[in-house]
C-alpha cells in the first residue's frame, strides 16, 4: 500500500508537471481524495500523505464513522494534521480542487456503485473555483486508483448501478441513457504490478494508464516468459502484453515454448503447411498468408491453387511451393502425407471453393486455421461448420465475420464484454476463436482465454489495412506447422502470432501494407533472438 500510494502520487506529478512549480507558491495545488472503506481507500490516504508532504492542500473525504483494519488503518493514522478530513456530506463544501482522486473502490468492488457515491464526484467538481487561480486550474483532473470505482476489472465493464428509487419512468429513461450518471469519467488510471483484463478490454481501453511496480515478483506484463509459463487452466485469463524488461531472453523462451523446434530438424520436420488459394486473380491474400507462414518458421509452405490460377501463382512465388488442387477429393488424398501439419483456409478462397474445401480439410484433423471466406461462407447455417470442427482448429473472425457466425452474441458486443462473448463463441464452436481488432481476444472452448491489446504505447492503427488479417492467419498457420502434432498448443500459437503481428507493424510504422508484414518478421526475430 505504501508503494502503491507513493506510485499514484508520482504518476500525478508525472502526468501534470505544471503543478510542480505551484508547490511552493501562494496558491499551491489542491487535491480532494475520496477514500472508500477498503484498501483502495488506504492507497488514497498514502497519496494524500505524499502530496501533502510536497506542500499540496489535501482534503480527504471519507466515512468518518467507519473504522479501517490493517494497512489502511495504519495509512489513515499516518495522515499528517495538515490534511483536512471530512465526511462525504461535505462533498459540496469548499473550493474546487485541481485533482480529484477516486480511491473509493478498486478491485474489491463487488456490486454496482450506489448513486450516492457517483454524486460525490459531481458535488466536488461543481464547487466554486478557488478565487485568484488561473482558469486552466478550474477543470479538475480525475485520477482513479487501480480503476474507476464501480468498474469490473475482470470483465472490463462498469457494474450497472441501481437507479435511484425516486425516479419516474421518464426520468429513469433519461438516467439510464446518460453514461455520465452511471460511472465516473477519469483522466488517468494508475494500477499496480500488472494491467488487469478490464484495463484493456473495453471501456478504459483508450484511457491513460500507468502501472506502478509494487515489488511483487514476475508477471506477464514484465516478461513474456511468465506468460508462457502460466498454466492454461480453464477460466484462467492471460494477458498477452508487452514483453518488457529483459526482452530478448523472455521472447526466446516464449517463442521456444510455442514452436518446439528441433535444431537438427530437416524442412519437413520443421513443419509443412498448406494454404489454399482462390481462383484466377484472387490469389494475393493466400500468397501473403503463405509467405507469412514460411517467414515465421514453417519448414515448407505449399499454395494449393485451382488449375486456372496456377500460372498466375507460379509467376509470383519463389520459396513457396505450388500444387494444383482441383477438388476436395484431392485434398482428402493429401491427408495421407503425415508431413502435412497445418492448413490455412479462407484468405481469398471464395465462398464456393471454401464450402467445398473446409469439410475436407477438417476431415484431415490437422491444425487448421479458418479465416475470412472459410467463415463467412457458413453464414446461412453456422452449425454446419461447427459440426465439422475439431479441437485443433482456430477461427479468426473480425467483428463482421463474428457477426455472421454468432449473430446473437454479436448483438451484445456493444453492451457485454468481448471476453465473455468470445468465450461463449469458442464453447459453441468447439474450437479456439480469435476475435480480431485493436483489442484481440482469444478463447478456448474450455474457457481459457487471452487478451491482447494494441493500445496506448503499443498502438498500431496502421495495422487496420486490407490483408493484415490474412497475414495473421498465415503466421498462426506457420507456428502451428512447427508444433509436434501430438502436443499442439493452438492458443499459444495464436497469442504469439498476434503479439508478433503487432510488433512487426510497429517496427514498420505508418505506411504499412499487409504485404510488408511477413518481411518485417526476420528483423523482428533477429532483434528478439539477439
Ligand atoms: N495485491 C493487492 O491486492 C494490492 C491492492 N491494493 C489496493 O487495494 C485495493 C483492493 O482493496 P480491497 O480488497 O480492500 O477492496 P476495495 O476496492 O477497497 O473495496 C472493498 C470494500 O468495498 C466494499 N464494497 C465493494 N463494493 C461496494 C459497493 N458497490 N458499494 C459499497 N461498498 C462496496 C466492500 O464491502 P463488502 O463487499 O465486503 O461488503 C469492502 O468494504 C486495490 O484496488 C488497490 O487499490 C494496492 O494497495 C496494491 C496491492
Ligand atoms: N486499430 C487497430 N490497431 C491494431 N490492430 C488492428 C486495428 N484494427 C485492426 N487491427 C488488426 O488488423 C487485422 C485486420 O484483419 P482483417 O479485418 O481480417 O483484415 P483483412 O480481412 O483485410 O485481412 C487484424 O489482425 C486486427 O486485429
Amino acid at each position: 500500500m505504501a508503494r502503491a500510494g507513493a506510485g499514484v502520487a508520482a504518476a500525478i506529478l508525472r502526468n501534470w508537471p505544471q503543478f510542480l512549480e505551484l508547490e511552493s507558491s501562494a496558491e499551491p495545488p489542491c487535491a480532494v481524495i475520496l477514500c472508500g472503506p477498503g484498501n483502495n481507500g488506504g492507497d488514497g490516504y498514502v497519496v494524500g500523505q505524499h502530496l501533502s508532504a510536497r506542500g499540496w492542500r489535501v482534503e480527504v473525504l471519507r466515512e468518518l464513522n467507519h473504522s479501517h483494519e490493517g494497512a489502511a488503518a495504519h495509512a489513515l493514522a499516518n495522515l499528517p494534521a495538515a490534511v483536512e478530513q471530512h465526511g462525504f456530506a461535505m462533498a459540496a463544501t469548499g473550493h474546487r480542487p485541481d485533482i480529484i482522486v477516486d480511491a473509493l473502490f478498486g478491485i474489491g468492488c463487488t456490486r454496482p456503485l450506489g448513486t450516492e457515491y457517483l454524486a460525490l464526484f459531481g458535488a466536488v467538481a461543481a464547487r466554486p473555483p478557488r478565487p485568484a487561480t488561473a482558469r486552466w486550474r478550474h477543470i479538475p483532473k480525475v485520477v482513479a486508483v487501480d480503476c474507476p470505482s464501480g468498474f469490473d476489472l475482470d470483465r472490463g465493464v462498469f457494474l450497472a448501478p441501481e437507479p435511484p428509487r425516486s425516479l419516474d419512468q421518464e426520468a429513469l429513461t433519461e438516467w439510464s441513457t446518460d453514461e455520465s450518471r452511471r460511472h465516473i469519467a477519469t483522466d488517468l488510471c494508475v494500477t499496480f504490478h500488472l494491467p488487469k483484463p478490464g484495463h484493456v478490454l473495453s471501456a478504459l481501453s483508450g484511457q491513460r494508464l500507468e502501472i506502478v511496480d509494487i515489488g511483487l515478483p514476475g508477471g506477464a506484463g514484465k516478461d513474456a516468459a511468465a506468460l508462457a509459463d502460466l498454466p492454461k487452466q480453464p477460466h484462467a485469463l492471460r494477458l498477452v502484453d508487452p514483453v518488457r524488461g529483459n526482452r530478448p531472453k523472455a521472447f526466446q523462451r516464449w517463442f521456444q515454448s510455442v514452436t518446439h523446434l528441433d535444431k537438427a530438424a530437416h524442412k519437413y520436420q520443421r513443419g509443412h503447411a498448406i494454404v489454399l488459394s482462390g481462383g484466377l486473380g484472387q490469389g494475393g491474400a493466400a500468397r501473403m498468408a503463405a509467405r507469412a507462414a514460411l517467414r515465421i518458421g514453417a519448414g515448407a509452405v505449399t499454395i494449393a491453387a485451382p488449375q486456372s490460377a496456377v500460372p498466375e501463382t507460379a509467376a509470383q512465388i519463389n520459396a513457396l511451393m505450388l500444387r494444383p488442387l482441383p477438388d476436395s477429393y484431392t485434398l482428402r488424398g493429401w491427408m495421407e502425407d503425415d508431413r502435412l501439419r497445418a492448413l490455412c483456409l479462407g484468405p481469398g478462397l471464395g465462398h464456393k471453393r471454401a464450402q467445398e474445401m473446409v469439410p475436407a480439410a477438417l476431415w484431415g484433423k490437422r491444425a487448421t486455421v479458418l479465416d475470412a471466406d472459410a467463415l463467412s461462407c457458413f453464414g446461412e447455417d453456422p452449425q454446419v461448420l461447427f459440426n465439422h470442427l475439431h479441437e485443433d482448429c482456430i477461427l479468426t473472425p473480425h467483428e463482421g465475420e463474428f457477426r455472421t457466425l454468432f449473430p446473437d452474441l454479436a448483438a451484445e458486443l456493444h453492451q457485454s464484454d468481448r471476453l465473455t462473448l468470445t468465450r461463449r463463441a469458442a464453447e459453441r464452436a468447439g474450437a479456439v476463436v480469435l476475435l480480431k481488432g485493436p483489442v484481440t481476444v482469444i478463447a478456448r472452448p474450455d474457457g481459457c482465454a487471452s487478451v491482447h491489446p494494441a493500445l496506448r504505447e503499443r498502438a498500431a492503427p496502421w495495422l487496420a489495412t486490407a490483408g493484415a488479417g490474412d497475414v495473421l492467419a498465415g503466421m498462426i498457420t506457420g507456428l502451428l506447422a512447427t508444433q509436434d502434432p501430438h502436443h499442439r498448443d493452438i492458443l499459444g500459437a495464436a497469442e504469439l502470432a498476434v503479439w508478433m503481428h503487432v510488433e512487426a507493424a510497429r517496427q514498420f510504422g505508418p505506411g504499412l501494407l499487409a504485404e510488408d508484414l511477413p518481411d518485417e518478421l526476420p528483423a523482428l526475430m533477429r532483434a528478439l533472438f539477439a
